[in-house]
């Protein structure tokens, strides 16, 4: 592993079982989940100078039921926020990013491209367009302040960025004013040199000056202290890329063509009244998508205009379709997905992998299953090479009949100034980040 901070979160997949033997998938013996499990109890005896001064859950306090539920540190008066920003290294400094801009938003674009999160055998890197930037960057209130850069006095260049967006979040019964914190990236050869925590400490010092005291955020590193840890699943749209490409690996006694015929799905989705969803229907999915949420302990608390930004289609950001009901015109099933493509490296003849993402499904008349097979008929047809989806809310239920294979992408959670007693397992999770 070139880089020490490679990490879990992308979503690789494991070498894979064979397909027809479905005996093994998932099989949790694995050398890969044994050195996951090694390296993650090590994890927790580690030092962490940085977050162990933070109202974050401290790993000494893992089982220790008697701690309250709920913030860590008490909200301090706005007047008592320091109203400068943190000190940078001498030859570096501040920038906010409008990231309306199309110079800027280049530049973003450009810095993750090359210096965002890697599979740890560093074989592909998030390709983040820049629609989805600005999408997954403005949704409704959001702050400019709160997209930060890091560029170096002399050459002005962009060298390090962290983002957050507003969020209503739920947590059990309290609906909770959160930041959703994204993008950390600094750039590879300013790696180590504890940029990151100066960065995290400046975007708190902002979103506290907006009067907001708590954070969520994922990562693929263990820090102090998940809420839950869960892990990506991938279910081959087309196998003969994926495995040219090295993501995926033929399996014992399988021939490509077996393994194409495998996966193989039909033309057209099955389920009657299956459409695309409209600005039409967004108080309808409002109310659908609300009252699915309820179910889980950790879920986005959704107005109508969060679902206007969050999940109307929009072209290679979001894709969502719904089903409405041809007798009774309700509207009474949903399904959506972002796109995520990677750059694949160093390969001679494919140098970039169309994934689709599990974003909110609400099944409540059309089996999930059937959904989620309809939603995988569509991102075939839109040329999708994977279709990924994290084992949160009820996906555990469809993964495996939908010949998704386990991935060795581990994904944590994780809240800021907010205790949750114990950990949460994924199934109890309602909340995607992108
Ligand atoms: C109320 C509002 C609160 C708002 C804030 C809420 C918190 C938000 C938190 C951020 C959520 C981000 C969500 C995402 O975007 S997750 C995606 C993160 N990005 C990448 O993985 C891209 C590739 N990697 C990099 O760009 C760098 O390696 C990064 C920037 C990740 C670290 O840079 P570098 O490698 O040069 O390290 P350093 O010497 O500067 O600093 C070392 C310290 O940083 C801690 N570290 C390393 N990785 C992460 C990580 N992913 N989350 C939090 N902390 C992390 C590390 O444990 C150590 O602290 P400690 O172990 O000694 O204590």
């Amino acid at each position: 592993m070139a880089d020490s901070n490679s990490s879990h979160d992308y979503p690789s997949e494991n070498p894979k079982p064979d397909p027809d033997a479905n005996s093994s998938l998932g099989n949790d013996s694995s050398i890969e989940a044994i050195a996951r499990r090694v390296q993650d109890s090590l994890s927790l005896g580690k030092k962490h100078k940085f977050w162990e001064t933070q109202p974050v859950g401290q790993f000494k306090d893992v089982g220790d039921t008697s701690l309250p539920e709920g913030p860590i540190e008490p909200t301090t008066p706005l007047s008592e926020v320091k109203q400068e920003p943190y000190n940078l290294p001498s030859l570096y400094e501040w920038t906010t990013c409008d990231i309306d801009d199309e110079d800027t938003c280049t530049e973003i674009y450009n810095l993750l491209t090359n210096n965002y999160v890697e599979d740890d055998e560093n074989m592909f890197r998030f390709n983040y367009s820049k629609e989805f930037l600005r999408w997954a960057l403005r949704p409704p209130g959001y702050f400019k302040s709160w997209h930060i850069g890091v560029r170096v006095k002399v050459s002005k260049k962009l060298v390090a960025f962290i983002t957050g967006v507003p969020a209503k979040i739920r947590v059990r019964d309290e609906v909770v004013n959160m930041a959703e914190i994204n993008f950390l990236c600094v750039h590879k050869k300013l790696r180590s040199k504890r940029l990151a925590p100066v960065m995290i400490k400046e975007i708190t010092r902002r979103v506290h000056l907006e009067n907001i005291w708590q954070a969520a955020y994922t990562a693929g590193v263990v820090l102090p202290t998940p809420i839950s840890t869960c892990q990506y699943w991938h279910r081959s749209l087309n196998p003969k890329k994926l495995i040219d490409v090295g993501f995926s690996r033929l399996g014992a006694r399988m021939t490509i063509s077996r393994t194409i015929k495998l996966y193989k799905l039909p033309e057209s989705t099955v389920t009657p009244g299956f459409r695309k969803m409209e600005l039409r229907d967004v108080p309808a999915v409002t109310r659908l998508i609300r009252n699915y949420l309820s179910q889980f302990v950790v879920a986005p608390d959704f107005d109508e205009n969060d679902v206007e930004h969050w999940l109307l289609p929009t072209e290679n950001v979001v894709d969502s379709y719904l089903v409405e009901s041809p007798e009774t015109h309700e509207v009474t099933d949903f399904c959506s997905f972002y796109t995520l493509p990677s750059s694949i490296l160093g390969n001679q003849n494919y140098s970039t992998l169309k994934a689709a993402y599990s974003y909110y499904n609400v099944s409540t008349q059309t089996p999930l299953l059937q959904l989620m097979n309809d939603a995988l008929i569509v991102a075939k047809r839109k040329d999708y090479d994977v279709f990924n989806a994290l084992d949160i809310m009820q996906n555990a239920s469809f993964l495996k009949e939908l010949k998704f294979g386990p991935g060795d992408g581990q994904l944590h959670y994780y809240l800021y100034n907010y205790r949750i007693r114990h950990t949460l397992k994924p199934s109890e999770l309602g909340l995607v980040l992108l």
